[in-house]
């Protein structure tokens, strides 16, 4: 792998990590003159309809996403030997999971700014007719203090009415909207501002909203609504959001475009 790396002009370096199917690891650009990311799969280890449906479907999406708030993707790269390798913008500063993990409950004004960049990127993606469906705090990479989307195996690119619903499960069941987990036809775009919610929610509590070790009754508190620890002090404003977008009722849930004018978030 690192003679076929180095052979296109990348110099691989330490593993970042690993995710289910792939390993991914810091590589340096001669071409760029500067560190990326590689995410490695190796085609003998994954699920057919992962090579063949998901893998193509993310290669078609990310090549024409641009955006600050989203992870670049330069480039892809077949080995002879059944490899795949995405050449990726380099995000140096861990997920916003293990952010929280350090850090605890965050001050409302540093949730905000990180929160505000989120609904940039998932705006830019569902006005781009692009459902991520996996939208998760260990999907939300830092830059500094700059917020990169990533890992749109799941994503998937709307007709041009955007009328779509989809029946399909996807993502991690602790993120999954009400309508998502019991296989409701749903708009995935609602299922998206769900998944927000539960990551605003992590950003300011440090812990999960709803219990996902028993789904029956998880789907009972998603229904009973949120609550915030008191203790935290939580503003009115922001249990408003929180509210708004753990909206149990997807037709009742906004777009991106409404959460957007929050004013929690217009707040300077
Ligand atoms: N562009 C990147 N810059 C820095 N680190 C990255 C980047 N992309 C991924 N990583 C790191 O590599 C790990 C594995 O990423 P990957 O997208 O392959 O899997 P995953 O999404 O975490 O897992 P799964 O595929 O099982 O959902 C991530 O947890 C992250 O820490």
């Amino acid at each position: 792998m690192e003679g076929f790396l180095l052979a296109h002009g990348y110099q691989l370096g330490r593993t970042l990590g690993e995710g289910t199917y792939s390993k991914v690891k810091e590589a340096f650009s001669q071409k760029h003159q500067k560190k990326v990311a590689i995410k490695i799969i190796d085609k003998k280890e994954v699920p057919e309809d992962f090579i063949h449906k998901f893998l193509p479907r993310e290669l078609q999406i990310v090549k024409c996403l641009n955006h600050r708030n989203i992870i670049r993707v330069h480039e892809m790269l077949k080995s002879a030997k059944g490899k795949i390798c995405l050449v990726m913008e380099l995000a140096e500063d861990g997920d916003i999971f293990d952010y929280v993990l350090r850090e605890g409950p965050l001050p409302e004004p540093r949730a905000r700014a990180l929160f505000r960049q989120l609904v940039e990127a998932v705006w830019y993606c569902h006005d781009s007719g692009v459902v991520h469906r996996d939208l998760k705090c260990e999907n939300a990479l830092l830059q500094g203090n700059t917020l990169k989307l990533t890992d749109f195996d799941f994503a998937k690119q709307l007709p041009r009415d955007r009328q779509e619903l989809s029946w399909t499960f996807c993502g991690s069941t602790a993120y999954a909207a009400p309508e998502v987990l019991q296989g409701i036809p749903h708009d995935s775009c609602k299922g998206d501002i769900w998944s927000m919610g539960i990551i605003l929610y992590i950003l300011l509590c440090a812990r999960m909203p709803f219990d996902d070790t028993n789904i029956p009754q998880m789907l009972h508190q998603q229904q009973k609504g949120v609550s915030v620890p008191g203790h935290l002090g939580i503003s009115k404003e922001c249990q408003n959001l929180l509210r708004m977008l753990l909206e149990p009722d997807a037709t009742l849930r906004p777009s991106i475009e409404v959460v957007s004018r929050h004013p929690w978030l217009t707040n300077p």
